[in-house]
């Protein structure tokens, strides 16, 4: 991936997205459509998985059918809202090993606090999408990359749903090598650090807590 953001514009992902925006949106609903979209993203963020070929034989003959170079990406989830995102990114590479960094946000500071780090051993030689749906100030998501680089990883990506600005120059400050492929760029963070228009508090959303 050369571009360090991609917007994923897509009319599908879009319309999904507004309605997961909607404060009426049950907990059901919101995750129906998280899963929706984080495959739609997934798609775009799997997009330049390096590629080699298998010899096969179709019923009618050989050849040499494309096939991920180095089986499936490590999937690391930044717990617990990144979890949403990656239930659907798992439907699609069945074979990926997953890997969890428990952050959560402290509210006054909004600096990030770890509580978990387990990551499979892949890390080091395989592609690694991160999955979390909200970058907000970016503090979370940059621990975590900063994490995985400690623990191996060489090349990684960001998926997440809705970005703030501040959360992109954040990444590209801290992380220039890491893609971000999310379906917004939304206005501006408020006081409290939540994303403007945004969707809210993303895990309590997904999981239904307040
Ligand atoms: O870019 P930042 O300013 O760091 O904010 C984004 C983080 O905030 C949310 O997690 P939260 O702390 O709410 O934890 P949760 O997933 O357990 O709800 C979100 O899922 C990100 O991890
Ligand atoms: O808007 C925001 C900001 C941080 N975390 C969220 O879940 N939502
Ligand atoms: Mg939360």
């Amino acid at each position: 991936m050369t571009e360090h953001l991609t917007v994923v514009s897509h009319p599908l992902v879009q319309d999904k997205l507004s309605r997961m925006r909607d404060k009426d949106t049950p907990t059901a609903e919101f995750r129906s459509l998280l899963r929706e979209a984080g495959q739609l993203l997934a798609y775009e963020a799997t997009r330049d998985l390096p590629m080699t070929t298998r010899r096969i034989e179709t019923p009618l003959c050989e050849m040499d059918a494309p096939v991920l170079a180095c089986g499936a990406p490590v999937l690391v989830s930044i717990l617990r809202a990144g979890n949403g995102l990656l239930d659907p990114v798992m439907d699609l590479l069945p074979d990926a090993p997953v890997g969890f960094v428990g952050l959560y946000r402290d509210e006054e500071t909004l600096e990030p606090v770890q509580y978990y780090f387990k990551v499979p051993a892949e890390i080091a030689e395989r592609p690694v999408i991160v999955v979390d749906p909200m970058l907000a100030t970016g503090n979370s998501s940059a621990a975590a990359v900063a994490l995985l680089k400690r623990a191996g990883a060489r090349d990684l990506r960001l998926m997440c749903l809705v970005a703030a600005p501040e959360g992109v120059t954040c990444m590209k400050r801290a992380h220039p090598d890491v893609p971000i492929v999310t379906a917004a760029v939304d206005e501006c963070l408020n006081e409290h650090g939540y994303i403007v228009p945004g969707l809210g508090d993303a895990g309590d959303r997904t999981f239904g807590t307040k």
